[in-house]
């Protein structure tokens, strides 16, 4: 048996969410259309290099924004980004803010979530294929190690740490589920985070967010509650630095690495607990782009 330690050259995938509908400085640009087993993905995928850097592009919402959180095919977008070779994924969000010190235009380098979201295929795995990853730490902190070093050295008003309330919508929250959030001490709120976050883990793909707060959601007294209008501002007004930070990571995320230190890409190790004569063919045949790694041996 080889004891090499594999040489890993990144595909960096860029999830966009709310007002994010490109990436600044790609060239070799190309959308293609890519088919999975969960079905179709929010868009076609834009496939481009940034500094010599392989990176494909998927607008979360397709492009004009004409999917809502909860009918997004969250199983097929990461099953599409897991089968174009994509190894990182940093993905992009639009949120509110849960809280005084974190206004408007702060970027949030999300650690945590709560998922409230209920309405959601949350998993690849089923009957006939049972798994059990860890989502305990739920995002990769190499690349939130990269988003703080390089958002820091453009200036950016950015925060290590925080906990992202999933919330279903598409109706953004009362007063009561807003304070109800800040007493748990949650940080920003979105709609989208999850179960994206799971699934790529379960893909074994190296998982990272960038949340943009737009609003403090609608529980500051001094503060209108949020509305579409707001946020769309916001993001308008702040687009250029959310790209700037995109066209600073790529290059250092691309560098040709080693296994992640934490583990992301060795999800499915030991989470599978199906016995091999009980698996269901049909579904393995679905997962072989996100599990085809543990399922193949
Ligand atoms: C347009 S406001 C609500 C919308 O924005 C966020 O989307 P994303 O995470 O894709 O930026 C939020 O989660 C909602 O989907
Ligand atoms: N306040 C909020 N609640 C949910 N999703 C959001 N996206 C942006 N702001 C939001």
């Amino acid at each position: 048996m080889s004891t090499d330690t594999p040489t890993i050259e990144p595909v960096i995938g860029i999830i966009g969410g709310s007002g994010l509908y490109e990436i600044d400085g790609l060239t070799d640009k190309e959308w293609r259309t890519v088919e999975t087993p969960w079905g179709a993905p929010s868009d076609q995928l834009l496939f481009g290099r940034l500094a010599g850097v392989r990176c494909v592009f998927l607008p979360r919402h397709g492009r004009g924004h004409p999917i809502p959180p909860s009918r997004l095919n969250y199983r097929a977008n990461i099953d599409a980004l897991k089968r174009s070779g994509v190894t990182d994924i940093l993905s992009l969000s639009a949120v509110g803010s849960l809280k005084e010190e974190l206004p408007p235009g702060h970027f949030v380098i999300v650690d945590q979530f709560i998922d409230r979201s209920f309405a959601r295929e949350k998993s690849f795995f089923d009957t006939g294929c049972v798994a059990h990853v860890s989502v305990a730490d739920p995002v990769c902190p190499r690349i939130g190690d990269v988003a703080q070093t390089q958002g820091e050295a453009l200036g950016l008003a950015i925060v290590r740490g925080g906990t992202y309330l999933v919330m279903e919508g598409p109706q953004f929250s009362t007063k009561a589920e807003s304070a109800l959030y800040r007493q748990w001490g949650c940080s920003v709120i979105g709609m989208t985070n999850m179960p994206e976050a799971k699934l790529a883990r379960e893909a074994e793909i190296c998982y990272a967010t960038v949340a943009m707060v737009t609003d403090y959601d609608c529980w500051h007294p001094d503060h209108d509650s949020v509305t579409v209008d707001a946020v769309v501002k916001v993001m308008s007004a702040n687009a250029a630095n959310a790209k700037a930070l995109v066209k600073a990571m790529i290059p250092e995320l691309g560098k040709t690495r080693g296994l992640c230190p934490a583990g992301c890409d060795r999800a499915l190790e030991y989470a599978l607990i199906t016995a091999p004569d009980a698996r269901d063919p049909a579904l393995l045949e679905k997962l072989d782009a996100v599990a085809g790694r543990v399922l193949r041996r």
